[in-house]
């Protein structure tokens, strides 16, 4: 594979290829997803949940995300690789703008950072620094507490119409790329559609340009419940390598996610 950069994405939107993502936390895996094809890797603080036990991503540290990016950095071969700002890295812009620079000093090419139209002024920040930035939108887990859970999100009109403004609100304030996170199908279409900038999905639909999925639910060892838009790729294959690479063909021939796997 040749190195993924941002203009690499860019590109797919354009060419109307899709392209995948996989979270990754450690150099051995990320070496195994960038071998299978994996277009992106990200550090996400779902390293709360999945590495350390917690029921959500909160207690995930600044120290923590950046371990992890230098781990992942080392095995990340030409894969682009993103990483999640913990929660409250947005508090204030001039927190915001040193956690992101921690991150990029650590490894980091995007950052991604979880918050609706108000972190325009922040990502704004970001963007001038030479930061390429990923707001994600819809159900952004770092606010589980507010939204009463891990739950679907616009599925009314107001609520969908409200998204798809936050999500250009973002990206004419700089974000290079959107993800949208447990959206109706139609709405994840929508905001692809309506956007010049990739937007990748992970429980919204076949319409994204990209789409992502946590490695735990890719290799079937996720604890508990399992969320709808999740599939063991393992099942089908003979390794841990196979798996990768059969999720990775599987969303670039756009045969997941099925419609099953969407709201
Ligand atoms: N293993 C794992 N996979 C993930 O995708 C993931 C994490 N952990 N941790 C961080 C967040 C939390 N996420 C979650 C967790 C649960 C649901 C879930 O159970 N959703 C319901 C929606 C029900 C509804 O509102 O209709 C589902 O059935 O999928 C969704 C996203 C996504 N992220
Ligand atoms: C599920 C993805 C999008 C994420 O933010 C994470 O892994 O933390
Ligand atoms: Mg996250």
């Amino acid at each position: 594979m040749k190195t993924v950069t941002l203009s690499t994405l860019q590109a797919f939107k354009r060419a109307g290829e899709t392209f995948s993502c996989l979270t990754a936390y450690d150099a051995t895996f990320a070496h195994a997803a960038s071998e299978a094809g994996i277009e992106v890797l990200l550090v996400g603080d779902s390293l709360g949940m999945v590495l350390q036990g917690h029921t959500s991503t909160l207690p995930v540290t600044l120290d923590d995300v950046c371990y992890h990016t230098r781990c992942v950095a080392r095995g990340k071969g030409a894969s682009l690789l993103m990483v999640d700002l913990p929660f409250m890295s947005n508090a204030t812009t001039e927190r915001l703008l040193e956690d992101a620079g921690a991150l990029m000093r650590a490894g980091a090419e995007m950052v991604k950072v979880e918050g609706e139209a108000w972190m325009a002024d922040g990502i704004r920040e970001l963007s001038r620094r030479g930061v390429p930035v990923c707001a994600h939108l819809g159900l952004t887990p770092q606010t589980v507490h507010q939204l009463g859970g891990y739950k679907v999100q616009g599925r009314d009109a107001g609520q969908a119409e409200r998204i798809l403004e936050d999500a250009r609100t973002l990206a004419e304030a700089g974000a290079s790329v959107i993800l949208l996170e447990c959206v109706p199908a139609s709405l994840g279409r929508a905001v692809s559609e309506a956007l010049d900038v990739p937007v990748i999905g992970i429980g919204a639909g076949a319409g994204t340009d990209g789409q992502i999925l946590v490695m735990h639910d890719v290799l079937g060892v996720t604890a508990g419940r399992k969320p709808r838009f999740v599939k063991n790729f393992l099942a089908e294959a003979d390794d841990v390598q196979g798996a990768f690479r059969r999720y990775h063909e599987d969303v670039k021939a756009r045969r997941f996610p099925a419609e099953e796997h969407g709201f």
